[in-house]
C-alpha cells in the first residue's frame, strides 16, 4: 500500500499530437494522473488507447514525429518539459526507470549481464569497482537470481527469459528509483514465470517503497498487483479508481466490458470472453462527444454532442461519462 501522499510522477494535461503527412493526430488528449509514494497504478486500456506513450512520456522518450501539446510531466515536482536531452540522461535510470516488455530487445547480447548493470551505475553513481561489483552482487540477488556470482558473466542468451526479466528489473533498480514504468512486463512469459514476476515487483515496491507505473491490457494482472487503476480509452482517462472499488463498482461502461472480459470473472456457464462489441475509434477521425458513444449501450444524447470530462463521484474515484452506472448495475 502507498506509505505517503507524496506525489513522485505528476502527469498533468498532457495531450500528445503526432505530426503526419495529412496534418496532426492527437493521441493523447488531456492526461491526468498523480502517482503516489510506493504507490502500483495499473494503466489499462485496449490496443492503441495511449498506454505506452504515457509511459514513454513520462521519461521523455517519445517518437521522433510525437510533441508535446499541451500540459506537463513532473517528476518528483520537477517538470521534465524544458530538460534538455543530457539532463534527460540523468534522470533516465536514476530517478525513472522502464522495464520493458521484451528483455532481449533491451538487453545487449553481446556484454555479460553483470557488467550491463555495472553500466548504469557507473552513469549515475560515484562507485569504486569492488563497490559496484557488490552492488550488481547484491541487485541480482535483490532479484532472485540464484548463484550471482556466476551468472554475473554471463550472457542473456544463456539465461531463461524469466532469468532475462529479472536482469531488466536488477538494472532498473541499480541507482534506485523513485518511479518504474513497467510497460507489459509480464506478457511474453510464461503463465508461471507471469506469476512470479508479479510476486518480485511487489516484493519490490514493499521492500523500497519504489512506485511502479503498471501498464497492461490485463485486468488480471491488475487485480493481482494494482493498488489503483486508471483505465484510458482513445487517448484519455475514463476512469480512475482504488483497485477494489473499480473491480467492485465499476461505472464507465468501457470499464465494465474490460471486466467482463476476464474469464474468472464471467457468469456464464461456458465461462466464454465477453469482448467489447465494436473496435476502438480512429484517432484521426474521432465524433463530437464522447469518443465511446459508439460501443456504449447506455449512450444518450448528451454523449453524441459533449465528451464528458473526469469528475469526482466518490473518494478517490473519477469518471468520464454522462451516465455512470449505479452500483450493482452493469
Ligand atoms: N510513431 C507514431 N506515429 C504515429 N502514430 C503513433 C506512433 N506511435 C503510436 N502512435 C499512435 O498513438 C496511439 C497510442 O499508441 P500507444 O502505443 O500508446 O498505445 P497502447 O495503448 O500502448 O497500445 P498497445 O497496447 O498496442 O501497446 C495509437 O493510435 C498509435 O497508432
Amino acid at each position: 500500500m502507498q506509505d505517503t501522499d507524496h506525489v513522485v510522477l505528476d502527469i498533468q494535461n498532457l495531450v500528445i499530437a503526432f505530426e503526419q503527412l495529412s496534418g496532426d493526430v492527437t493521441a493523447l488528449r488531456g492526461v491526468n494522473f498523480q502517482l503516489k509514494q510506493g504507490e502500483i497504478l495499473g494503466l489499462v486500456g485496449e490496443s492503441g488507447c495511449g498506454k505506452s506513450l504515457t509511459a514513454l512520456s513520462s521519461m521523455k522518450l517519445l517518437p521522433k514525429n510525437a510533441k508535446i501539446v499541451e500540459g506537463d510531466i513532473r517528476v518528483n515536482g520537477r517538470s521534465l518539459k524544458g530538460l534538455s536531452e543530457s539532463k534527460m540522461r540523468e534522470i533516465r535510470g536514476k530517478e525513472v526507470s522502464m522495464i520493458f516488455q521484451e528483455p532481449m530487445t533491451a538487453l545487449n547480447p553481446l556484454i555479460p549481464i553483470g557488467r550491463q548493470i555495472e553500466e548504469t551505475l557507473l552513469i549515475h553513481m560515484d562507485l569504486s569497482r569492488k563497490e559496484r561489483y557488490n552492488r550488481v552482487i547484491e541487485l541480482l540477488n535483490a532479484v532472485g537470481i540464484p548463484e550471482p556470482q556466476a551468472r554475473f558473466h554471463q550472457f542473456p542468451y544463456e539465461l531463461s527469459g524469466g532469468m532475462r526479466q529479472r536482469v531488466m528489473i536488477a538494472t532498473a533498480l541499480a541507482c534506485g528509483p523513485k518511479v518504474i514504468i513497467a510497460d507489459e512486463p509480464t506478457t511474453a512469459l510464461d503463465v508461471t514465470i507471469q506469476a512470479q514476476m508479479l510476486k518480485l515487483l511487489r516484493n519490490i515496491r514493499d521492500s523500497f517503497q519504489t512506485s511502479i507505473l503498471l501498464i497492461t491490457h490485463d485486468m488480471g494482472v491488475i487485480a493481482d498487483l494494482a493498488d489503483r487503476v486508471a483505465v484510458m480509452y482513445a487517448g484519455k482517462i475514463v476512469e480512475i479508481a482504488p483497485v477494489e472499488e473499480l473491480f467492485d463498482h465499476p461505472t464507465h461502461p468501457y470499464t465494465v466490458g474490460l471486466l467482463n472480459s476476464i474469464p474468472s470473472m464471467i457468469g456464464d456457464e461456458d465461462g466464454e470472453l465477453q469482448s467489447i462489441p465494436g473496435s476502438v475509434p480512429d484517432l484521426k477521425s474521432l465524433p463530437i462527444g464522447c469518443s465511446f458513444q459508439a460501443r456504449c449501450l447506455y449512450a444518450t444524447d448528451a454523449c453524441i454532442h459533449e465528451d464528458p470530462a473526469l469528475k469526482l463521484i466518490g473518494p478517490d474515484h473519477s469518471v468520464a461519462c454522462w451516465n455512470p452506472l449505479q452500483k450493482g448495475e452493469g
